[in-house]
């Protein structure tokens, strides 16, 4: 049983099977090879076992895939054409189409014209459809400089009696047919000037060149049902030659107004592109450029061109299928006809001939570098590409083809007579090796490139997140918007309203709602970069905020110094004059630690307390002090205390801090006393005498006033004992030393220090500068042995300007000059006789003083 199973078994799976996984099928029988019926037995189990599907396996047609073609670099084609020879165009012309209304012809010169044309040899000969032999001249060969010499590998060799036609389709046709599926290809004409390439690229209305077959071409096969037809075509030419040698300037030739076209690096500005419908439209354009082009007469070349002209046929695609979505590449067919090089011995260009050549030559060259370095780093690719097309505007512009990255032909036009052996041979050396270079097929033909269903989700893609502009963000989310609602309603129109349940709604609403999500997404990303900007420039602006804060605290402090001084400087002036020791001015140094104090806190605050110190001084009446504890004491060596016992003048603790020590004191002068009383109150403790020890002490004691006053808190500032005056008070000293009013015993004026200090602020915005000498800065006892030189002059307050000046009118006497055993008594002006100089001295002061 189970042989006979066996033996009717089903026949062997084929190596490829494919499973395809369909709902079941109802079983076939089993199709059996023999055509004898199996036996009951095994009809019965069928069944059980599931027949297998020979029928079907055998019915799938397998599709027959291409096979993988091998990537194959192809290589550069180099074609090459020979220009015919002059002497047998003469020969025929003179021969068979001699014009009949000429004068008779010279005999002499007719066989003259005979010789010549026996003379007129080729160095050129054609071996086959490849390869040529070069021969050099007779005169060259005796000389042993060079001999015949073979080139071959060419793509094709054109003989001198080929026709355009015949250029056309061996060379053009493949990079045509590859145009037109959407592939770039570039073709260029070298040789020698006058060797043809014009002639080949443009030709003439007889005979047309490559570029009018072209455009028949194109157009040709955009009537038909191919390819083309989804197509617009545009044209644009343009040249690039030298400015008087200096640079390179690119025109546009079928520009209208300006043709002068602006370059950047490789890219042309402003090329007009005309868009061709037809084969007249384009060749009329070829016309009109081809007039513009610069030509000059030269030995070579009656038309020799003076510039690379380059002519560019874009093919954009239009061809936008709504089923596939395919979109294809625009594809750009680029025709150069290179000015040819030239030798300065055989063209005879002077001048600006001479210029251009040599900018022609310059050109030649740096291509033949670039394709020379192209086979190089094709053959050691270690080494890395030259970068030679940075040397010329021409090669910068076909970067992409000099570097092997786009496919290209290049036709070497060469003169076939033997006085053009050098410029042949040159070539032919030079270009030889070019037929090695390969480039790679890397470029993708069109309609490959295959879109999503909503192209514009690239439009995100291309969305700057890192400099964005609101507006511009805010226009690309409306734009998604409107076109996602659009979208969709069409979508829905399409569809069943009524059926909710469509697949095809699901979907759409799905892809919206990923949409948004994408779109909402990406503004997110851009409003949070938008505010971290935002955040920096707060950030910026908050730190110049500090630093001009910190600048407006310095100008305070300096301004608040310069007060101090002018106010100590004043006080201590009439102070001085008036009696011989009054208590420092503590106002403005208290002002100062107040507005140390303060520094951190607002800086109006800070002006405010300036303020506060100036005008408080004059007020009396100010309220209560919150720093009563600031107040000092003051303390002042006095001639007349011979101990070094400080006399304390306690201060009102109802007295503002700004309240000056001087106000406490002027408080003790009888408010009701006469201001022009100069007779001072006998009790009055202000009535001490001034040494100049008490002066020197001051002189030492004010460099350090404001360390001192920093370094010790306001309870060890009230213990000290010594006093600080003004660096101004030193110098008016110096002066009185100078005026020789020496110890003088000054009856104290019976004024209102207030009132002083009110015109004394009115006055510190226009004192003059004080200038404190580094002599200052020594030690009190040092100054006190010093020699009693006469000091530099120095600017002075305009106060004890005036005061010198008149003192110096009034020729004071010093009537009551202090011995130095005298000294350290106290003595009061009572007790003392008062001059009528001094009273007059006194008077005017008080008058000057407006006191
Ligand atoms: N294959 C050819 N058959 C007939 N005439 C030709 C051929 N090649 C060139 N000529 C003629 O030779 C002359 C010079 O040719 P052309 O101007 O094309 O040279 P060119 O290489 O462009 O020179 P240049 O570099 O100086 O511009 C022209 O009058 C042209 O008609």
């Amino acid at each position: 049983m189970e042989e006979l199973q066996r033996s009717f078994s089903p026949p062997p799976c084929p190596t490829t099977v494919t499973v395809r996984r369909n709902p079941p099928r109802k079983a076939r029988a089993t199709p059996y090879t023999t055509g004898a019926k199996p036996p009951s037995t095994i009809s019965l189990n069928t069944h059980h076992v599931p027949s297998f599907p020979m029928d079907e396996i055998l019915s799938i047609q397998i599709p027959q895939h291409e096979p993988i073609k091998p990537l194959v670099s192809e290589s550069l084609k180099i074609f090459l054409r020979i220009k015919p020879l002059k002497s047998f165009t003469k020969v025929t012309t003179t021969t068979k189409t001699r014009p009949r209304n000429v004068w008779p012809q010279n005999p002499s010169k007719k066989t003259n014209a005979k010789k010549s044309t026996r003379i007129e040899e080729a160095c050129i000969a054609l071996n086959d459809a490849y390869s040529v032999t070069l021969t050099p001249p007779q005169a060259l060969q005796e000389m042993k400089r060079s001999k015949t010499e073979v080139y071959e590998g060419f793509s094709h060799v054109f003989a001198a009696d080929c026709s355009q036609n015949d250029v056309y389709d061996k060379m053009v046709k493949p990079l045509l047919e590859d145009f037109m599926k959407g592939k770039s290809g570039m073709l260029a004409a070298l040789g020698p000037s006058g060797s043809g390439k014009t002639h080949t690229v443009f030709g003439t209305p007889k005979n047309p060149g490559i570029v009018p077959l072209t455009l028949r071409q194109i157009f040709r096969k955009s009537d038909e049902t191919s390819p083309g037809s989804l197509r617009t075509f545009y044209l644009s030419i343009f040249e690039i030659c030298s400015e008087r040698g200096k640079g390179e300037k690119a025109y546009d030739l079928l520009g209208d107004g300006s043709s002068e076209l602006y370059v950047q690096q490789s890219t042309i500005r402003g090329l007009k592109e005309v868009s061709i419908q037809n084969l007249e439209e384009a060749e009329s354009l070829i016309g009109q450029a081809m007039l513009k082009r610069a030509t000059a007469t030269t030995n070579s070349n009656s038309q020799s061109s003076r510039s690379q002209c380059i002519i560019n046929i874009r093919a954009a695609c239009n061809d936008v299928s709504n089923e596939t979505k395919m979109q294809s590449s625009d594809a750009m067919l680029t025709i150069v006809d290179l000015a040819g090089a030239e030798r300065e011995k055989r063209t005879g260009n002077q001048g600006e001939r001479l210029v251009e050549s040599n900018f022609i030559n310059n050109t030649s060259m740096v291509f033949g570098q670039c394709l020379r370095s192209l086979l190089e780093y094709q053959k050691n690719r270690k080494k890395g590409l030259q970068k030679h097309h940075q040397n010329s505007l021409l090669t910068r512009y076909l970067r992409d083809y000099l570097e092997g990255k786009k496919r290209m032909a290049l036709i070497l036009t060469v003169k076939a007579g033997e006085e053009d052996y050098l410029d042949t041979s040159y070539l032919l050396k030079q270009a030889s090796p070019y037929m090695k270079i390969k480039f790679d097929n890397t470029e993708e033909p069109c309609n490959k490139r295959q879109l999503t269903t909503f192209p514009r989700v690239e439009k995100n893609k291309k969305i700057k997140l890192s400099a964005p502009k609101t507006s511009q963000i805010e226009e690309v989310v409306a734009g998604e918007r409107n076109q996602i609602s659009q979208e969709v309603n069409l979508q829905g129109k399409n569809a069943n309203p009524t059926d909710k349940s469509s697949p095809r709604l699901e979907h759409v609403a799905m892809e919206k709602n990923e949409r948004e999500h994408i779109i909402m997404q990406n503004f997110a990303k851009v409003i949070w970069n938008v505010l971290k900007q935002y955040n920096e420039k707060l950030k910026v602006a908050e730190g110049e905020i500090c630093s001009l804060k910190d600048n407006l605290r310095s100008e305070q402090l300096k301004s608040l110094e310069l007060e101090t001084e002018l106010i100590h400087l004043k006080s201590s002036c009439k102070q001085n004059l008036a009696e011989p020791c009054i208590p420092e001015t503590e106002a403005p140094i208290h002002a100062k630690e107040q507005f140390e104090r303060n520094v951190d806190g607002d800086s109006c605050n800070l002006i405010e307390a300036g303020r506060e110190v100036s005008v408080e001084g004059c007020n009396k009446s100010s309220g209560p002090s919150k720093n009563v504890e600031d107040a000092e004491l003051v303390v002042c060596h006095t001639s007349t205390d011979n101990d070094l016992e400080p006399r304390q003048h306690p201060i009102n603790p109802e007295e503002n801090v700004g309240t000056t020590q001087v106000e406490a004191e002027a408080t003790n002068f009888p408010s009701d006393q006469n201001e022009d009383d100069p007779t001072p109150s006998p009790d009055s403790p202000e009535h001490v005498e001034v040494s100049q020890d008490c002066i020197n002490n001051r002189l030492s004691n004010i460099q350090t006033k404001s360390a001192i006053f920093r370094r010790f808190p306001d309870s060890e500032k009230q213990k000290r004992n010594r006093r600080l005056l003004p660096a101004s008070s030193s110098s008016l000293a110096e002066e009185m030393g100078d005026l020789d009013v020496k110890d003088n015993q000054i009856e104290k004026p019976q004024v209102k220090i207030s009132e002083i200090r009110v015109q004394e602020k009115s006055e510190s915005t226009q004192g003059p500068e004080i200038e404190i000498p580094a002599r200052e800065a020594e030690p009190a006892s040092t100054k006190k042995q010093g020699s009693r030189q006469k000091p530099r002059r120095r600017l002075q307050p305009a106060s004890s300007v005036l005061l010198t000046r008149e003192i110096n009118t009034l020729e004071i006497e010093d009537d009551v000059a202090e011995s130095k055993g005298t000294r350290g008594r106290k003595k009061t002006t009572a007790s003392q006789p008062r001059s009528q100089g001094s009273v007059t001295l006194l008077r005017l002061l008080t008058n000057n003083l407006h006191i």
